[in-house]
């Protein structure tokens, strides 16, 4: 009964309460907890945030074993990669398998990628896959996290937007909670697509865009400008270590077959033999980075001192007609080039400046778009079966 409820004031965090209830304020512990003086180190790291102004990381919690640590434990950087089933996690799931100091933890819905990207792994030691959802929370104990899941290419992202937006504001909410639990540093790949239709060409960190914010592919656009609303927000106010990457057009092998994407749709086309199809006008322009040079500015990101935003990407800038013509001279001369409809709110250039990725992660694209095409076509031709002719 209310009467016999008591207002109470946390000492720490000079939260009013009545009765028992918990301190919602800051570290969620009972009032008990700190009426007897015990010290929440998330209070205390909070209290430093404020007093010195700056948003120093926070000291992590403890490892979940001091076992962790011991001289025979095998890895010392156990990493999470959210959507790692997919076309550039998997490759980064490569890379960093490479260490073996590194354990590495998959979490995928497979709804665009395959278990089959992952076969070498399955069964090694220093590696796990979950099929997991991140519109649901997920416990589990990590030093990194790479947060790639979500559908990338415009079809998919636009067959149930609903469900894109979720997995970039839930999912992306969900996998922050987590870096906050665990202290985990965090990167987003976020994308070119959050400077929209960009008015500002080759676009800069510093540009904010030009989006649809209800159109069709707003989903994806608006919903990855949230996802770095969330990361600065978590930032600021946690302290969470933080890495925003924005990724442009990335290519290579293991992409879906039939993604929908400009560079396999051509490639799949021209050993098809059926007509490129270009969509409308076809001077729209696009910068595409191979994905070996994606991954390895991803690791520098995650690695180095700077949160981001940064741009990652190839500055090389082709026309769609320009890139037709490529890939009919480099796999199929006799291939006819079809102009075809456009879909709505097609962003009519985009070029990276990556001034600030050279400059922050010494980071520069290797692969040339002429060097990139062949080892893309030599992976789909072994998947679609089709021979080279001599
Ligand atoms: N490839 C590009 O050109 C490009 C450009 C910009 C940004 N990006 C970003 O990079 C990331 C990876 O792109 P990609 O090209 O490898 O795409 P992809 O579609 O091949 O991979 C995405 C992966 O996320 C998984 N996934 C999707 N929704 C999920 C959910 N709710 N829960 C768990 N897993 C889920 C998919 O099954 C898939 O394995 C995406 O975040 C994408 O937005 C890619
Ligand atoms: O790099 C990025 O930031 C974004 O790039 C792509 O989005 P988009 O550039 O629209 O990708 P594509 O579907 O490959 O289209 C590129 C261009 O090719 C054209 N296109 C596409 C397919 C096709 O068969 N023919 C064709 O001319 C499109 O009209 C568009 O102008 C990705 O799909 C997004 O996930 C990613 O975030």
């Amino acid at each position: 009964m209310i009467r016999n409820f008591k207002l109470q004031i946390c000492p720490l965090t000079e939260t009013s309460f009545i009765d028992k209830p918990r301190c919602h304020r800051v570290c969620r512990r009972s009032f008990d907890f700190h009426n007897s003086f015990q010290v929440c180190i998330r209070v205390l790291t909070m209290a430093s945030i404020a007093s010195n102004g700056e948003h120093k990381a926070t000291k992590p919690p403890p490892t979940p074993s001091p076992l962790r640590n011991s001289k025979f434990f095998q890895s010392n950087m156990r990493i999470l990669v959210t959507g790692g089933a997919g076309f550039i996690g998997s490759h980064l799931v490569d890379k960093l398998m490479e260490n073996e100091k590194n354990e590495v933890i998959v979490a995928d819905n497979y709804f665009t990628g395959s278990k089959d990207n992952l076969r070498k792994w399955i069964g090694h030691p220093r590696f796990e896959l979950i099929r997991h959802d991140i519109t649901e929370p997920l416990l589990i104990e990590v030093d990194q996290i790479y947060h790639l899941a979500c559908p990338a290419s415009p079809i998919f992202y636009k067959h149930n937007p609903v469900k894109t937006i979720k997995t970039n504001v839930i999912g992306t909410l969900n996998m922050l909670g987590l870096a906050k639990r665990v202290g985990a540093r965090i990167l987003l790949t976020s994308t070119s697509e959050v400077y929209g239709d960009p008015l500002v060409h080759p676009q800069p960190e510093s540009y904010w865009g030009n989006v649809n914010p209800i159109g069709v592919r707003s989903c994806y656009d608006e919903g990855k400008r949230v996802a770095e609303t969330l990361m600065f927000d978590y930032h600021r106010q946690h302290g969470i270590e933080i890495r925003i990457a924005r990724i442009f057009n990335t290519y290579g092998p293991r992409m879906n077959i039939d993604d929908g994407r400009v560079v396999s749709n051509f490639i799949a086309q021209a050993l098809r033999d059926e007509p490129l199809t270009v969509q409308a006008p076809g001077t729209q322009t696009r910068s595409f980075c191979y994905v070996s040079d994606m991954v390895d500015g991803l690791i520098r990101l995650m690695e180095g001192e700077n949160t981001g935003p940064i741009n990652i990407g190839n500055p090389g800038e082709f026309t769609m007609i320009e890139l037709a013509e490529t890939v009919k001279e480099l796999i199929n001369p006799k291939i006819e080039i079809k102009m075809v409809e456009n879909t709505p709110d097609d962003p009519r250039q985009r070029k990276p400046d990556i001034t600030n990725a050279k400059k922050m992660l010494g980071w520069e694209p290797k692969i040339k778009l002429r060097d990139g095409l062949p080892l893309m076509e030599a992976d789909f031709r072994l998947r679609l079966g089709v021979a080279k002719k001599l």
